[in-house]
């Protein structure tokens, strides 16, 4: 009787494990805010004795920028990422009095990666930087071979699921691209702090693999200066100045410590030319020869 159609109609959320009711959606605390929403932490408790599991789900917020189908768009981007490296989709919660909908995703306990690195400095060192870095590039292989472009990859969008593993999240602004094209041309440019964009993004806003790889380059960056540049945002903004004037910036300094080979990296990742640029697979290896060099 379980499976009976009338058993389903009756209890949906049940049996349909993509379809969260808001009634059993406890509300924790707020865990941040992404492109076009805010996430929280929730318990999705049917049972009512605080056995559920805790879940983040991101509310959308229409504004000028976000529409509900852009949010649509998000939710139906994630629910078909199915990888190691990125953040999982569980569902969506519709509440039909406010007429809006929720995304609810997996909860990882440690946060953003720029907060995990600010307090977990001493004991994050470059094999560990090494293994997120080819995480974040295998996460980025995948989503490549789907032909999505994710638009904002930077520290701020990777979760730290534990202390050897980190994932790839708000994929608010990704895109596919077109069959018959290399790249994306973006009508109305986003909010997204331009720090992370690659020179024809800013100039022609257009985005592909190799504009992800840019910004690869300025995560692995902020991995291996465990986000202090972001933190410091007077130095970032004359950074940005220099850039956006077109007077090419001298590119980043290295990072404190930070291995040649892995400041090699960066630069490759940001030349000025986007066909100059390596492709995932290849900073995937590059980032494996270090791995083992490191070892050593
Ligand atoms: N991406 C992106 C930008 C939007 N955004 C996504 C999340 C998110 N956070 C978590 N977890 C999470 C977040 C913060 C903390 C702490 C950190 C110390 N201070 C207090 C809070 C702890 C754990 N898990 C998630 C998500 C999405 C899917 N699963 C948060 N912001």
């Amino acid at each position: 009787v379980t499976q009976s159609p009338v058993w389903r109609a009756l209890n949906p959320a049940q049996h349909d494990q993509t379809l969260f009711e808001e009634r059993h959606l406890r509300y924790i605390s707020p865990l941040g805010k992404g492109n076009f929403g805010s996430v929280e932490l929730c318990r999705y408790d049917p049972l009512g004795d605080n056995t559920g599991e805790l879940v983040a789900v991101k509310k959308l917020q229409p504004n000028k920028q976000s529409t509900l189908e852009d949010f649509q768009k998000e939710v139906n981007t994630l629910s078909v990422l199915h990888c190691d490296y990125i953040v999982k989709y569980r569902g969506v919660c519709y509440s039909m009095g406010r007429l809006s909908m929720s995304l609810v995703m997996e909860y990882l306990p440690h946060g953003s990666l720029i907060g995990y690195l600010e307090n977990n400095r001493h004991n994050v060192n470059t094999r560990r930087m090494l293994l997120f870095a080819s995480q974040i590039c295998k996460g980025m292989e995948y989503l490549q071979t789907l032909r999505y472009i994710h638009r904002d990859l930077a520290a701020r969008n990777i979760l730290v699921a534990s202390e050897s593993l980190v994932k790839i999240a708000d994929f608010g602004l990704t895109k596919i691209i077109p069959f018959d094209k290399e790249y994306y041309r973006v009508t109305q440019p986003g909010e997204s702090p331009i720090f992370w964009y690659a020179p024809e993004s800013i100039n022609d806003s257009k985005f592909s693999h190799k504009s992800d790889v840019w910004s690869f380059g300025i995560v692995l960056h902020e991995l291996f200066s465990y986000c202090d540049m972001v933190s410091n945002p007077k130095r970032v903004r004359i950074i940005v100045f220099l850039f956006t004037n077109d007077l090419f910036m001298s590119l980043l300094p290295s990072p404190p410590h930070c291995p040649s080979k892995v400041y090699n990296l960066m630069k490759q990742c940001w030349a000025y030319d986007f066909d100059e640029r390596p492709c995932f697979s290849s900073l995937g290896n590059q980032i494996e020869t270090i791995m083992q060099e490191e070892r050593k």
